[in-house]
């Protein structure tokens, strides 16, 4: 995720108080606004990151810093109960706690013009000046309400005297600014809403399960899934499942009575092997004369029309529990930055701001627009119109849509293309193993076949083929359950293509007649699509689109922002240091030194520490100087020393293998522990491959699928360019490497701000990788290191001097 925020520091009061200090201590001077927070709606897991990351930025700015408890109940019955000023050490721990420790409710007596009234009153009577709400579609729809309201609200509170004229004139314009909160994901504008792939983790770890009870019974189950009026929890996680059929709101089944539908899909895979049944109803599912559609409906329908051994569940709140994922903790502390960064942009005349993401990058919406948009898809869905209610809901909605509907299709319905058009498509995996790859490999295999391609699986990498022959076409059965699984199915190892043998290489790619090659791999993989590409000129074999998704946890893939791997490994690192930082906390006086996985990339550290409040991380990018460890060591001497023993005070550090060949984990440990002179001790954690994570994540696996089919959709669209170059009679003749049209077609498909991008291996080749660092020359994620030490305090050298 990047996040260009003007440089955080620049907007930092110029003489920082230590920022261990409540707000209430710093001088009045420094004092330019009053932010409160609130959460509102359903609590969504995340929240509690949204609410520190505005607390402690807020007074990081100099500013006073609030929270509103009980969402608007709160601004309602008022008071300093209900709006409380928050100090830096009133949010600490926070990242690892579900739901919101403010609090939330559903508050009618808001959507009643008194009761906004009397919140109104409150906030001036607080003295707040900014309020960032976190909540869902209604509560922001609130929040837009409310902004629009406001001049007659504080206009009809003077004229009766509830405020003064100083007050009045003081707090003219309400300040506003909403981060989405809600595991719905159903905020147009947003790709994605703090809560929604926690809730999604669990959905997909609940489906796991099922699946191994349902396997040994061989039995159906009904899952219903929340989402309100959203299919989107539905939608991914049919995806991350490969669940056999899903109800959603904004896609009945239009074609055929969605019974008999259903039925078709369901007895298509059994009657190929399959011993298990999932069919997942979001809990809005409706028909397409808009009768909800409930569990025990398909229930009856799986019994009475299949005779299917079938089992019901429920999985409610459970879905909004626990603590947050990873990518939820980021994105919340991210927007909780942007959210007070805008309130201190913003001026009168500013409309107010939303703040969203799209793809990997933190951006403002504005807020009237949003809310606007979204409820659109209701009237929308009232009215029949779901071309207009898909239309409406984020473009990405659409394509996973598409992409399921296809890949449930693979391999049953008739070839969509003419058997002309069809091709035959080599998959391997290249590097480590990384979460994802299994999913992305499924994906791109199920919607070959459901396009009428020929998919092929090259297993264990470019020496497995240039040794063993090691092709075989992927068939449907074989692949079942692929979709959850971790590691890689069909086998990966480093080699690159001249180490294992071009020439061999190439003679099965012709053998095989390969019109297309997927790679799925990290810096190894890119290094070899780069070979293939370079040696076009003498083997024509490789004069076939071929396209590279990055996957490996060190996120290190020039052309891209987001390699397959790095969120399960983020979250099976993130799970580790929770633990350890229970246990640090527990102890009182402790800090742990974790080591992180990721060559030279400092990535995983970095968004680790973010995602777990560590108070330091050592990435390769910047090393270790002695000068910034000793600052760190006093540091953080000074804040063990203010805590006193104080609960939940254990310290993390991240320390990247490679940002320092002397101080290894253990070595850094050991000076700390001598360094604190008995304030505190320090002990080493390294969790190794565990770092590789167990079943892939959500995020992993649902990006898989996505990348897979544009992958497969590039190699289509580029075919009929590459064809004639290896098939001319003068075969020499045919392929000129200078042309970058034909270059152009071996590439890398990855994340490049709020985009998904082909960039042509060549170009990133040749001008945006350190190949001797193994890294990209551009590191995307480089301003998030500045706000993980704000949030947490650390000096840095440069600041200090
Ligand atoms: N139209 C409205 N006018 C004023 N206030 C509203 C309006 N809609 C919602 N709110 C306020 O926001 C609160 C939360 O809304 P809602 O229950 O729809 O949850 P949400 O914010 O959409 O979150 P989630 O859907 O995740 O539970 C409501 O209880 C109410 O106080
Ligand atoms: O927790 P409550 O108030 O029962 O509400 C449940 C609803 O809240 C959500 O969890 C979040 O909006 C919905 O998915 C669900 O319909
Ligand atoms: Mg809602």
């Amino acid at each position: 995720m990047t996040l260009e925020t003007a440089d955080l520091a620049s907007k930092v009061a110029t003489e920082q108080e230590y920022p261990f200090l409540p707000a209430s201590t710093q001088t009045p001077s420094k004092v330019q606004k009053a932010i409160a927070v609130m959460t509102s709606g359903g609590d969504a897991p995340g929240m509690n990151s949204n609410v520190r990351a505005i607390v402690r930025t807020a007074i990081w700015k100099g500013c006073r810093a609030y929270v509103v408890m009980e969402g608007y109940e709160g601004l309602v019955k008022g008071g300093p109960e209900y709006i409380k000023e928050f100090g830096w050490e009133d949010v600490r721990g926070w990242n690892s706690d579900g739901g919101t420790n403010i609090g939330t409710a559903r508050c009618m007596e808001f959507k009643e013009r008194w009761g906004r009234l009397l919140g109104a009153q409150h906030l001036i009577e607080a003295g707040v000046d900014a309020l960032i709400v976190c909540g869902g579609d209604g509560s922001l729809t609130g929040a837009d309400l409310f902004r629009g309201e406001w001049p007659s609200l504080i206009k009809e509170l003077f004229e009766n005297k509830r405020i003064s004229e100083d007050q009045y004139t003081k707090y003219k314009h309400l300040n506003i600014c909403g981060t989405v909160g809600s595991i719905d994901n159903d905020m147009s504008t947003t790709d994605a809403t703090i809560g929604a792939y926690s809730s999604l983790d669990r959905i997909c770890k609940a489906i796991d399960y099922i699946e191994a009870t349902a396997y040994s019974h061989s039995r159906a189950f009904v899952v219903e899934v929340m989402g309100r009026n959203c299919g989107w929890l539905a939608l991914m996680a049919g995806i991350a499942t490969s669940a056999d059929y899903i109800l959603i709101p904004e896609k009945p089944s239009s074609s055929k009575d969605w019974r008999d539908q259903m039925c078709d899909i369901v007895s298509k895979h059994r009657s190929k092997g399959k011993r298990t049944t999932v069919v997942i109803v979001a809990e809005g599912a409706i028909a397409a004369d808009l009768t909800p559609i409930t569990p025990d409906d398909v229930h009856k329908v799986l019994v009475d029309k299949l005779q299917l051994d079938t089992r019901t569940t429920i999985l409610g709140h459970v879905q909004r529990g626990g603590t947050a994922v990873a990518f939820d903790r980021i994105l919340a502390t991210l927007q909780g930055v942007e959210a007070v960064n805008a309130v201190l942009d913003s001026t009168k005349d500013t409309p107010s701001p939303l703040i969203a993401i799209n793809e990997n990058k933190i951006t403002r919406k504005p807020l009237i627009e949003s809310v606007k948009l979204t409820k659109s898809v209701a009237a929308a869905i009232q009215a029949k119109d779901f071309k207009k209610a898909m239309d409406l809901r984020d473009t990405e909605f659409v394509e996973h849509l598409h992409n399921y509907m296809a890949i449930n299709s693979a391999d049953h319905n008739p070839n969509k293309l003419p058997k002309e058009k069809t091709l035959n498509i080599a998959i391997i995996n290249v590097g480590a193993p990384a979460g994802g790859m299994n999913s992305a490999v499924y994906s791109m295999a199920t919607y070959c076949m459901s396009q009428g391609h020929k998919p092929f699986a090259v297993y264990n990498g470019f020496t497995g083929l240039a040794r063993h022959e090691s092709v075989k076409p992927l068939n449907w059965f074989d692949m079942i359950g692929w979709q959850s699984r971790g590691g890689s199915e069909i086998g990966t190892n480093r080699h690159t293509p001249e180490e294992a043998g071009l020439d061999q290489i190439a003679s099965y790619f012709t053998k095989h007649k390969f019109d297309g090659l997927i790679i799925v791999g990290g810096f190894e993989a890119f290094v070899s699509l780069n070979q293939l590409e370079a040696h076009r000129q003498e083997y024509p074999a490789f004069r076939i689109p071929m396209v590279l998704i990055p996957a490996t946890l060190s996120n290190n893939v020039p052309g891209t922002e987001y390699s397959l791997g790095s969120d399960t490994a983020l979250n099976a690192l993130m799970e580790y240091c929770d633990v350890v930082k229970q246990s640090a906390s527990s102890t009182r006086n402790r800090a742990f030194v974790v080591e992180v996985q990721g060559g030279n990339s400092g990535y995983l550290a970095t968004n680790a520490a973010l995602a777990c409040g560590a108070q330091i991380s050592y990435v390769p990018e910047e090393g270790i100087s002695l000068e910034q460890l000793e600052q760190d060591i006093e540091t953080l001497k000074e804040s063990f020393e203010k805590a006193g023993g104080r609960d939940r005070f254990g310290k993390l550090i991240m320390k990247s293998i490679n940002a320092s060949k002397v101080w290894d984990a253990e070595t850094l440990a050991t000076v700390m522990t001598a360094e604190a002179n008995g304030v505190f001790d320090t002990k080493s954690a390294i969790p190794g491959h565990v770092q590789q994570g167990g079943l892939p994540s959500p995020i992993d696996r649902t990006r898989g699928t996505r990348l897979a089919v544009r992958a497969v959709k590039f190699i289509e669209n580029h075919s009929d360019l590459m064809k004639p170059t290896r098939q001319a009679v003068d075969i020499d003749a045919s392929y000129n490497p200078k042309d970058d049209k034909l270059s152009e077609t071996a590439t890398v498909l990855g994340i490049k701000g709020s985009h998904l991008a082909f960039t042509p291996i060549r170009e990133l080749y040749e001008n945006e990788s350190d190949l001797a660092k193994r890294m990209p020359k551009f590191i995307h994620w480089a301003s998030t290191r500045a706000i993980a030490d704000h949030l947490v305090g650390r000096k840095r050298i440069s600041e200090t001097k």
